[in-house]
């Protein structure tokens, strides 16, 4: 599609003898967030990791803002939230969101009032001076959130980012994801909560190394006849299987 943020075309992936991804075509629009959703192992982190280039392709064609990652000059477009926490642990929350508000290159002039409105999203504004190793595994995921969010990037990725955070923060976070939407910033996020997947603009369910559903949460609802996305999930992999 013309104006696509992401595009994956025909995307393969191989890890020695396992294919990972067989035909994954996806895409994501400017001012839409796009949810992935799919059993543990499925590949929802893969698809990630080769859009980002972090993973090559074996077939097909993944592009980011109509370009082939990795590109270094597109980064700062792009806040990733990965799964695993990238943090510096000796250092305090502060100090590693003024260190990676510095590698965006985000101006001194902005950079506190980003650090504080990104820590109010995650709800870490309080400990924003302790030290990272002290953190809890929930508050350093929060930490990774807050560290995507910074420099407003036009595109988020975020690969299961409220894992381990309570419902009412959850709610505030995606009450925030909707606002960046709602500025016309794209988001792509996976997730195992299904709930979540409701809230989404289109919804892509990954199975057997294939999207083999793409729409609207309300389409797959209708096209499933199923109240729920958890029960799309469910019949979708019980087709499957
Ligand atoms: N670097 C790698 N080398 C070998 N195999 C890998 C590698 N990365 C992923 N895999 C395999 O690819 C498959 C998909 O993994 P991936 O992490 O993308 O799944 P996922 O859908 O994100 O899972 P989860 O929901 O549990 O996070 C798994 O079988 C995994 O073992």
């Amino acid at each position: 599609m013309t104006d696509s943020i992401i595009s994956l075309t025909h995307l393969v992936k191989k890890f020695g003898k396992q294919t990972v991804l067989q035909d994954v075509n996806l895409d994501l629009m400017p001012g839409e967030i796009v949810g992935l959703i799919g059993p543990s192992g499925a590949g929802k982190s893969t698809v990630i990791k080769t859009a980002l280039g972090m993973e090559v392709a074996d077939g097909g064609s993944a592009t980011v803002f109509k370009q082939t990652m990795p590109n270094r000059q597109l980064l700062s477009r792009i806040g990733y939230m990965a799964q695993t926490d990238a943090l510096y642990e000796a250092l305090s929350g502060r100090e590693n969101l003024q260190f990676f508000g510095k590698m965006k290159g985000i101006n001194k002039k902005n950079i506190s009032t980003e650090i504080k409105h990104a820590a109010a999203v995650v709800d870490l504004t309080e400990d924003l001076s302790k030290r990272v190793s002290g953190y809890s595994g929930g508050m350093m995921r929060r930490l990774s959130l807050a560290i995507a969010l910074l420099g407003e990037p036009e595109l988020l990725i975020l690969d299961e980012p409220t894992v381990g955070i309570d419902p009412a923060l959850r709610r505030q976070i995606w009450k925030e994801l909707g606002s960046i939407r709602d500025e016309g910033r794209s988001i792509l996020i996976t997730t195992h909560v299904m709930d979540e997947a409701e809230l989404t603009d289109r919804v892509a369910l990954l199975l057997g190394g294939r999207v083999m559903a793409f729409d609207t949460p309300q389409n797959l609802k209708k096209q499933y006849e199923v109240p729920t996305i958890e029960d799309v999930f469910l019949k979708a992999e019980g087709v499957q299987s």
